[in-house]
């Protein structure tokens, strides 16, 4: 049991995208802290999503925190563009690098807090240099690129060992997950030490009427 406040986070990328306003009004009524925006290049990952020009039409729809996660490269080019559209945490990937201190630095500078994001062949030791610059830690329990995969287990190790170097830092970082999170690995991600659950096929699951019981299940896991 946890006494750390959870925030869900649902990933657009399962919504219905022929109605994806009428899908960020219903998944914000519905108790959504973060609305998650995934965004892919098909270069850095092996998919394309959506870019800035669609948040900033989304930003219309809801005034919940746009967590951006860019799965794209490079990444410095970009960053005022997805400011300018909306977000308000930019997560980046440190292989699409080269220099994530920079990348941070670029982010904050343009308003908005910063995010690493670890994928599952990426190791710990990576956010050390630079913890003292972050606002958020996204662990991948998926190879990034397509919602509805499995969840990978070894992330769970990952996030004990990042709990613990958070504590440590004694600064307030979030630590979410993202990747085949449902009822049962949300639970199991937040014994682990996560807080932020990004979830895409589990929260959009069954349509509108019940994005509100999917939200409220995977915070249960608390
Ligand atoms: O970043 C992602 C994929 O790269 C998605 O956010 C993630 O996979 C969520 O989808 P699901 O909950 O369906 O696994």
């Amino acid at each position: 049991m946890t006494t750390r406040p959870i925030k869900i986070a649902p990933s657009i990328l399962a919504a219905d995208f022929s109605r994806l306003g009428e899908e960020v009004r219903a998944i914000d009524k519905a108790g959504a802290d973060y609305i998650h925006l995934d965004v892919m290049d098909g270069h850095f990952v092996p998919n394309i999503s959506f870019g800035p020009s669609v948040i900033e039409s989304l930003r219309r729809c809801t005034d919940k925190i746009f967590d951006v996660h860019l799965m794209i490269a490079p990444v410095d080019p970009f960053i005022e563009a997805f400011a300018r559209a909306g977000a308000d945490i930019i997560t980046f990937h440190p292989e699409a690098g080269p220099h994530g201190h920079r990348t941070i630095q670029a982010i904050k500078a343009a308003g908005c807090r910063a995010g690493l994001s670890l994928n599952p062949g990426t190791p710990v030791a990576t956010v050390e240099p630079l913890i003292d610059d972050l606002d958020l830690l996204l662990v991948m329990t998926v190879n990034p690129g397509f919602g509805g995969q499995a969840f990978i287990e070894t992330g769970l190790k990952k996030i004990a060992a990042l709990r613990d170097m958070i504590d440590r830092s004694g600064r307030r970082i979030d630590l979410e997950v993202d990747g085949g999170i449902n009822f049962e690995t949300a639970a199991r991600a937040i014994d682990a030490g996560a807080d932020v659950l990004v979830a895409g096929t589990a929260a959009f699951a069954g349509g509108p009427d019940r994005y509100a019981d999917n939200i409220a299940g995977l915070r249960g896991g608390a």
